[in-house]
């Protein structure tokens, strides 16, 4: 009864956090939203309530009607719309940092004309179409003496931090291998324009689910893949070039096997029997044991770690649960600011205003990090026998 009852507090606390006042002390960061997007207020605007130095200053959408009705719902002070409204939000001189949720193949264009106009950018996942679009944009940044960061959320939450301790900590031996599964089930989350169906725009599961499938892979193997063993698409009934899932079998330094398995659109089970919710687990098997992580991206919702040990024939099994920052015992984590209803979100934009505010963030996604996931999605596309997503033809004024 309890634990239901900690269970909807933290869940009812994450998407109403208290309202925390904006510092008198320090300037906030005004913050301008590319686009009416739909991951918006779970990334920003609902975290930024709490956040004492945050403001959601200006949204832009294509349709003024649409970038009103949003900054009304979510209490955004100004609101642009038509063609030009992205660029007016960048232009805007009351706007010091850019949140640019577009579609992936827009990621580029708009991160670079925000750069650009001297704002620092919260960038979603994946950074780019390419590779070689994100180390421009990442060089770019870095020549501006600006910050970007690809919002890789579930990495600023402690949870996969306490797996990565564990791992260290010798108790599963050596590691052997890894595998991620993020699967959303079929007609619940997407319809069937969404973007992520849209080549052009960078669509296809690889590019969504897989890049957490694989940033997770490459983050607990402390390494980058060396080469990728298999990978096998599931096309797209009107465009092949788009993938609705993705199997793919990487290797890794020191004989260790990652495999991702994603899926846009999982069927209901026998056919008929609806499924509701995603499913995002990480096995990892060891010389001596294994863990298993469930739901590792949203991991404020729910989760659970289960470590299971062989000691001959003994096994062992014991469950941890990391919601707090406190939850991991030992270690830099504990020292962390955060509440058990942190969302992810609410961590990033935490580690995004203190890299901005030049205070040390307690953790972060470099440029190299940013680069080499996409370096890595690129290579499974290229096993697979698909064409990378396209890259934009945008080029900044010289
Ligand atoms: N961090 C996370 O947990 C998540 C991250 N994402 C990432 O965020 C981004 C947006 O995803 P999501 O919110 O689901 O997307 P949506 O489709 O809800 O939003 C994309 C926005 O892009 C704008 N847009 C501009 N040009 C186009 C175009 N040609 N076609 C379609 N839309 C266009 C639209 O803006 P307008 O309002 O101006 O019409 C739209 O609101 C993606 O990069 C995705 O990978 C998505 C979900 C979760
Ligand atoms: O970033 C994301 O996280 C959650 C997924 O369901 C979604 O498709 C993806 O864009």
């Amino acid at each position: 009864m309890t634990s239901i009852f900690v269970f909807f507090k933290r869940v009812y606390t994450a998407l109403n956090p208290p309202v925390t006042l904006i510092s008198a002390q320090d300037e906030p960061i005004r913050f301008g939203v590319l686009s009416a997007a739909r991951i918006t207020p779970m990334a920003l605007t609902i975290p930024a309530k709490n956040h004492p130095e945050v403001i959601v200053a200006a949204v832009a959408a294509r349709s003024l009607t649409r970038a009103q009705e949003f900054a009304k719902k979510w209490g955004v002070e100004k609101a642009y719309g038509g063609s030009d409204a992205y660029q007016q939000l960048i232009d805007d001189p009351n706007v010091d940092a850019i949140y640019n949720p577009l579609p992936n193949g827009l990621h580029y264009e708009w991160t670079m004309k925000a750069l650009a106009a001297g704002k620092h950018v919260l960038l979603e996942k994946p950074s780019a179409d390419t590779a070689d679009e994100t180390k421009k944009m990442f060089d770019f940044a870095k020549e501006k003496g600006l910050v970007l960061l690809e919002a890789g959320h579930y990495r600023f939450h402690p949870l996969i931090h306490r797996v990565k301790q564990i791992m260290e900590s010798g108790e599963i031996g050596a590691i052997k291998s890894i595998e991620q599964i993020f699967v959303i089930p079929r007609g619940v989350y997407l319809k069937p324009d969404d973007i992520r169906y849209d080549f052009a725009l960078g669509g296809g599961s690889m590019m969504d689910q897989g890049y957490y499938a694989i940033n997770c892979l490459r983050f607990l193997a402390s390494s980058e893949p060396t080469s990728v063993i298999s990978a096998s698409s599931l096309p797209h009934e009107k465009d092949s070039r788009v993938d609705v899932g993705m199997t793919a079998s990487l290797a890794f330094p020191n004989d260790i096997i990652g495999s991702v398995s994603t899926h846009l659109s999982v069927p209901p089970r026998f056919g008929f029997i609806p499924r509701t919710l995603p499913k995002t687990d990480c096995k990892i098997i060891g010389e001596k044991g294994e863990i298993f992580v469930n739901n590792w991206v949203v991991p404020t919702f729910y989760h659970y770690i289960e470590v299971t040990t062989k000691d001959g024939d003994k096994t062992k099994k014991r469950v941890e649960k990391v919601y707090s920052p406190k939850d991991v015992k030992t270690g830099p984590v504990n020292e962390w600011k955060g509440e058990n209803w942190w969302t992810s979100y609410r961590f990033q934009l935490e580690a995004f205003v203190a890299k901005l505010k030049g205070r040390e963030p307690v953790t972060w996604i470099s440029a190299e990090d940013s680069y080499a996931n996409l370096k890595a999605i690129e290579m499974v596309y290229e096993k697979a026998g698909l064409p990378l997503r396209p890259a934009s033809i945008f080029q900044l004024p010289a």
